[in-house]
């Protein structure tokens, strides 16, 4: 059975106190459970202290983004390696502001995605079309191409380390977002492209997110939907009152 998760992408928001601050909140609010597991991912400054709050939470901790490489002159990267060594596992990879603002290519994140699967690490891959790619239907095929040329060289066993999620663009911060048919119509399409590619039990396990604009009133259709697992969510992981709302939605 493929898991339910909702992730909160905190971004570039929150300094060290304000990190303790919303991690006891969510602390409070939030009970470990096994129906759905919940993820956060703070700025790196803050991860290592966020490992530390919530060691025994059940609640895990990813970081935003990582360098390809094993060591060496990136000045202001940060490699798997050191992640790994203060208790983190799971990284985002390919958020559509990585790749707007920072050039992050389909193969620059096929490097990262080998780098992480190297180190063992679970990996959001995170991909979505441009509204211009929606209003000219090209949506599924600029999904399909970023998934094939980003991730689909993995093989089979490495999808037990792999989230999917499902992200337009226009839906990112905008308060726009997909309805739960656009959602549910595009997870429907990624599941049957993996089960094309693979087969039918890799489709059917992976778990496929939703972000964009998810917020405490709008989470629940949208997760009802068959294909969608969960949530990415941005803004609203920002208060725990709202994550809290959300994860709860599921
Ligand atoms: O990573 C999260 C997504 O970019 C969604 O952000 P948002 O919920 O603020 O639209």
């Amino acid at each position: 059975m493929r898991k339910k998760i909702v992730a909160g992408n905190w971004k570039m928001n929150k300094n060290l106190a304000e990190t303790n601050t919303l991690l006891s909140e969510l602390t409070t609010k939030l009970k470990a459970s096994s129906e759905v597991e919940i993820i956060v991912a703070p700025t790196f400054t803050n991860l290592y202290s966020a490992t530390e709050v919530l060691k025994s939470s059940g609640i895990t901790v990813a970081a935003q983004n990582m360098h390809e490489a094993e060591n060496g002159a990136y000045t202001g990267e940060i490699s798997a390696d050191m992640l790994k060594s203060i208790g983190v596992e799971t990284v985002i990879l390919g958020h559509s502001e990585r790749r707007a603002y920072f050039g992050e290519t389909d193969q620059l994140l096929a490097n990262k995605v080998n780098t992480a699967l190297q180190h063992e690490m679970t990996i959001i891959f995170c991909f979505g079309e441009e509204l211009q790619d929606r209003k000219s239907d090209n949506h599924f095929s600029i999904v399909e191409q970023q998934l094939k040329n980003g991730l689909f060289h993995i093989t089979k066993a490495n999808w037990k380390n792999v989230i999917l999620a499902y992200e337009p663009v226009w839906a990112i911060g905008t308060g726009e977002t997909a309805s739960p048919e656009q959602a549910q119509e595009m997870h429907a399409f990624i599941r049957k492209t993996i089960a094309n590619t693979y087969d039918q039990e890799t489709a059917d396990e992976v778990s496929i997110l939703y972000g964009g604009s998810v917020k405490p009133n709008n989470a629940q259709e949208i997760f009802a939907k068959t294909d969608v697992d969960g949530g990415l969510i941005g803004g609203a992981s920002l208060d725990a009152e709202n994550f809290s709302a959300i994860v709860n939605a599921i």
